[in-house]
């Protein structure tokens, strides 16, 4: 064979290179191109900082023919968001359908080796069938290669998942181990199998939409943000960056620090946003961006447990979690969901070493024989661990009610709150007015009569509420550090997490303790 010129050889890459920008056959193409959805590369270059993108592997193939598509599948790679450095892969879902082959799973198991290396976030842009059917083992064992490095990565590097398409099996299972899942609505579909397999096993008919739109996971829990479309996927997971540190090694980003240092309209406004009755309810989005720099939270999980609130936001520059109870649904009291949906946020910020902040309103856990059936004990125990359980800075507002063990577990000072603050609205009790006075002065309310025991109940119910479930009761024991003005919060806020700043706190020598059943 002649040895080739070097023009030649140059001219041999140029058209492998050109072969595998957009390497799937025809039909899918036209067929992606029909649905409107985008190529992975192009994908890639609207998540990350413009001509930022180094690709990895660009050039790799399934093993077995020489025939197989470049990429087997996925584009792998490495670029930059606001210049911080980012791993990222994206399905290719002409080749094999975005399955995991052989080639794909090397692919992107050497990313996450190198993000894992530089200490970097991994963003995963999923469009894929799962694991290479004709693979056989070789795709379930690279699936498995892909979980074993998501747990060195879990709670040190972020890990965040974009879902473009329809996706099952490993293609979701592997997204929901990592810390937040965004799908876009009308596009993305999660689903362990699909409508066609659960018809064959169970003989259940249900719709793509039914089983697996974005807006159903979001509210189970499997999907933390619902996007309308890639652009705002993509800008989300911009913006929710900002608020984590690249690795646990690192802190987070200081973002305009010094904002507003006096008073401004917006905090007073804090001082009437309480309604004078009890029952009525507000939404707490209306307190929450008051408290925050630049009026800004981003909200995580929304469409899941929204009676309890979860989500990002900044101090002085500095990122915070939020922790809120809502009480425009089931009035703020917690349930299963708002118990996990809380404890999984709360570990998240303290891996990332992310300060909380706790404002609460909240009439205590919610009571009822589905709640109890369905093991609120435990899970709802989850929540009170992981207040222990975070070393990070928490600062707490009680803005109204904190009943019961709901108290303990929204960041009060006995279970591991820092610095604890109430509003003169606060009313902390084991439970509320009503109730407190049903159970203990039931029988004298009895004995007073038809005519006069309504009045003796509403009477005891006032002087409950007006000398034992108030925040002094709390302010004097010193599980509240200050009765403060609503419309002092933020500058409070900011002055206490600038004195927990080096808050260190040592751990007992031990392997890791275990959560609760
Ligand atoms: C550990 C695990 O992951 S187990 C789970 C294994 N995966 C599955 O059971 C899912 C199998 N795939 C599906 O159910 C469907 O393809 C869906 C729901 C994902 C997408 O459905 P549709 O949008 O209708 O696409 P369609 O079924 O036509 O697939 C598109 C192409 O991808 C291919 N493809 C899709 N999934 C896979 C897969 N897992 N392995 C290999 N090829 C696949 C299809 O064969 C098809 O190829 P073609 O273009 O040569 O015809």
């Amino acid at each position: 064979m002649t040895a080739r010129t070097t023009a030649e050889k140059l001219a041999e890459l140029r058209v492998k290179t050109e072969q595998a920008r957009d390497p799937g056959s025809e039909r899918a193409r036209a067929r992606r191109d029909a649905a409107g959805h985008t190529p992975p590369r192009e994908r890639i270059a609207e998540l990350l900082d413009a001509g930022s993108f180094v690709e990895m592997g660009q050039l790799a193939k399934a093993p077995g023919s020489p025939d197989n598509p470049f990429g087997d599948g996925v584009v792998t790679g490495r670029g930059t968001i606001d210049g911080r450095p980012v791993v990222v892969y994206a399905h290719d879902n002409t080749v094999f359908g975005g399955s995991v082959g052989e080639g794909f799973g090397k692919k992107v198991c050497a990313i996450m080796d190198f993000a894992l290396k530089v200490g970097c976030p991994i963003v995963g842009i999923n469009d894929s069938g799962g694991a290479r059917v004709q693979d056989a083992v070789t795709s379930l064992a690279y699936y498995s290669e892909i979980s074993k490095r998501q747990y060195p990565a879990s709670g040190y590097i972020p890990q965040i998942s974009i879902m473009l398409g329809k996706c099952a099996g490993g293609a979701v299972y592997a997204p929901v181990t990592t810390d937040f899942v965004v799908a876009v609505k009308d596009q993305a579909y999660m689903f362990v199998t699909g409508p066609d397999v659960i018809k064959q096993v169970t003989g259940e008919d249900i719709s793509m939409e039914d089983l697996g739109s974005a807006l159903q996971q979001a509210k189970n829990g499997n999907v933390n943000h619902v996007a309308v479309s890639e652009h705002d996927a993509f800008m989300y997971v911009r913006n929710l960056l900002s608020y984590l540190p690249s690795s646990a090694a690192e802190k987070a980003p200081r973002i305009n620090p010094g904002l507003e240092p006096a008073p401004t309209g917006s905090d007073l406004e804090l001082d009437s946003i309480i309604p004078d009755s009890d029952n009525a309810a507000y939404d707490m989005h209306d307190v929450l961006i008051r408290m925050f720099d630049d009026g800004e939270f981003i909200e995580t999980s929304g469409q899941f447990a929204p009676n309890i609130i979860t989500g990002f936001a900044r101090v002085d520059g500095e990122s915070v979690g939020v922790v809120a109870n809502q009480p425009l649904h089931l009035s703020g009291s917690l349930d299963i969901d708002a118990s996990e949906k809380a404890t999984r946020f709360m570990l998240l910020c303290d891996a990332y070493s992310i300060p909380i902040v706790y404002v609460v309103d909240t009439p205590g856990y919610l009571p009822g024989v589905q709640q109890e059936k369905l093991g609120i004990i435990h899970r709802g125990a989850k929540m009170g661990y992981a207040v222990a359980a975070s070393s990070v800075p928490k600062v707490t507002f009680v803005v109204r009610k904190a009943y019961g063990g709901a108290y303990a577990v929204m960041g009060s000072k006995n279970l591991g709150g820092d610095l604890n603050f109430a509003w003169p609205t606060a009313r902390i009790a084991v439970m509320g007015a009503e109730g407190a006075v049903d159970l203990l002065q039931r029988r004298q309310i009895e004995e007073a009569g038809p005519e006069e025991g309504p009045k003796l109940r509403k009477q005891l119910i006032d002087m409950y509420n007006e000398f034992i479930a108030t925040p002094y009761s709390a302010a004097e024991r010193g599980y509240i550090d200050a009765v403060i003005e609503p419309s002092q919060t933020r500058l409070v806020l900011r002055g206490a997490l600038a004195q927990l700043r080096d808050k260190v706190r040592n751990e007992p020598p031990r392997k890791h303790p275990i959560a609760p059943l």
